[in-house]
Formats: structure tokens, sequence, C-alpha cells
């Protein structure tokens, strides 16, 4: 079940955010969702996820997300946000646990342990598991976001049923270990059948990592296809204004960036 948007709109303050952007995303893919600053990645994510008021269409899994129960969505969506802001001393496993709301109350609810669990490891973050959350740093913090995340989506990661993980940023703090490791759940989740949208701004890890992206520029489509047919330098030049070169690796073509004067 592919997630679907038709001519999503998000306006604030009689300013378009996101103007009138449609596509499809497939289970089993990676979509990285790519811009520069202020270009409407996060408003978009947070639309997609049904948590913000948007126009247009939004459909997972037969859900019309907009708009669309919390519970119903929360069982099979789950949103790693860019910031994550905990300012009471819950300890880690407690915020890890908080992923598993949603299945309260419903037969689910006997796989909260194990769903916990599993988050944990796949943030490896289980060496942590008995901290305060306030005392963590920045990048341990986004690692219990992630692992939050997962566990929210336990039950349907393992049944391979309809799942949609949605990461904002979820390297930006992290050290190049966990840049990768995070990416590597990330590809893992899909490759069990989930359907992953991760907004990146490391253009080389979207090119490792994504199988398709999505350039967004103010707030409109600017570009979506296979990555190295679409995230081409001339693209990456004219939106990203930087000089970058590819490098075959892996059967992957990866985006580096070249020295701006040099190439200039
Ligand atoms: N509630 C709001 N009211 C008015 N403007 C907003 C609001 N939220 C976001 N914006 C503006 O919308 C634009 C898109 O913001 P968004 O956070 O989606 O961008 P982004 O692509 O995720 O940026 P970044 O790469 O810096 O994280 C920005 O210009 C931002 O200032």
């Amino acid at each position: 079940m592919s997630l679907a948007l038709a001519d999503v709109t998000v306006e604030r303050a009689g300013r378009r955010l996101v103007d009138g952007v449609s596509f499809a995303a497939a289970p089993g893919r990676v979509l990285a969702v790519l811009g520069p600053n202020g270009a409407g990645k996060t408003t978009l994510l947070a639309a997609i996820a049904g948590m913000i008021a948007a126009r247009g269409s939004v459909a997972f899994d037969g859900l019309s997300c907009l708009g669309a129960p919390p519970r119903a969505l929360a069982e099979r969506r789950a949103l790693m946000a860019q910031h994550f802001d905990c300012p009471f001393g819950y300890g880690v496993r407690e915020v890890v646990a908080l992923g598993r709301i949603a299945h309260a109350g419903t037969p689910r609810a006997v796989n909260d342990a194990e769903a916990v669990a599993a988050g944990l490891a796949a943030a490896g973050i289980g060496a942590l598991a008995g901290r305060s959350v306030p005392t963590l740093s920045g990048g341990e913090r986004q690692r219990v976001a992630f692992a939050k995340a997962f566990a929210q989506l336990f039950d349907r990661i393992r049944a391979g049923a309809p799942h949609l993980l949605l990461l904002d940023e979820p390297t930006a703090s992290l050290d190049p270990e966990h840049q990768h490791r995070i990416l590597a759940q990330a590809r893992a989740v899909a490759a069990g059948g989930g359907t992953v949208v991760v907004t990146l701004h490391d253009l080389a890890l979207a090119s490792i990592y994504a199988d398709e992206v999505l350039v967004l520029e103010r707030g409109r489509l600017a570009a979506h296809g296979p990555v190295a047919a679409t995230l081409t330098p001339g693209l990456v030049a004219r939106v990203f204004k930087v000089v970058v070169g590819t490098a075959g690796a892996g059967g992957r073509a990866i985006i580096h960036p070249l020295p701006q004067t040099e190439a200039a």
C-alpha cells in the first residue's frame, strides 16, 4: 500500500509553506526529502503525519491521514520529530514506552516490553535505558526519539504489515557511526515492507541510503525520482547553491562536495 499525496498545501499567516505537493511513495523504499533551510520539509512531514492542518489529500494504508482519528494514525505511522525536548526527568525506557500509548487497551499491548526492547536495540541505546533523558547529549536524545518511533511501529514492523516511518533530520546531531546506524535501520524497516520518508541535509547520506529523492524549493516540488537521475550536479547547484561531484561506490553514485572556489 503506497503513501499517496495529492495537491497538499499548507498555509500559515497568508504564506504557502507547502504548495501543491503531489507524489506517491512505495513500500520497501526509502524516500529522502531534501531542500534548503525553510523549503518546507518539516511542514510537509507534519502534514503527512496528519499533525497539522493541510489541504489536499494524504492517503496511507486505506486511511485518509488528514483529519484521521489519532489512534488510527498512530497505529500505522510514526514521526520522529526534528527536535526532541524532554523538560522533565523521564527515563529513557519510559520515553521509548510513550511510543506504545496508541496500543494501550488493545491486544497489541502484550508486545509493549518487546517493542521497547526492540526500539532501544535498533537505536543502539540499550546501555542508556536507565538514564534520565535530560542528562543525555543531543545525539543520545535523538536516538531515544528514533527508538520511540520504532517501538510505536513494532507490531507492524514485525508482522510486515503496512507502516509508515517519518524521520525528520534523524541524523542532524549524530556522529558518523550513528548516522549510518540509524539510516541502516531505516533501510531495514523499508526492507521489511515499510514505507520510509526521511528529511536530510546531507546529500552524500541521501545518495547512499535513499532509493528516491524529492527536492523541495520554497514549498514546491522541484524534482522527484531515483537518486542518481534526480540529484544531478546541475540540480544541486541550482537548488542548493553548492558544487558537487559524484563517485561510484557499491553500485551507487555517491554525491560529494567539491571545493567551492576551485569548482566555481
Ligand atoms: N507556524 C508557522 N508560521 C509561519 N511560518 C512558519 C511556521 N512554521 C514554519 N514556518 C515557515 O515555513 C517555512 C518552512 O519551514 P520548515 O520548518 O518546514 O522548513 P524546513 O525545510 O524543514 O527547514 P530546515 O531545513 O531549516 O529545518 C520556513 O520559512 C518557516 O519559517
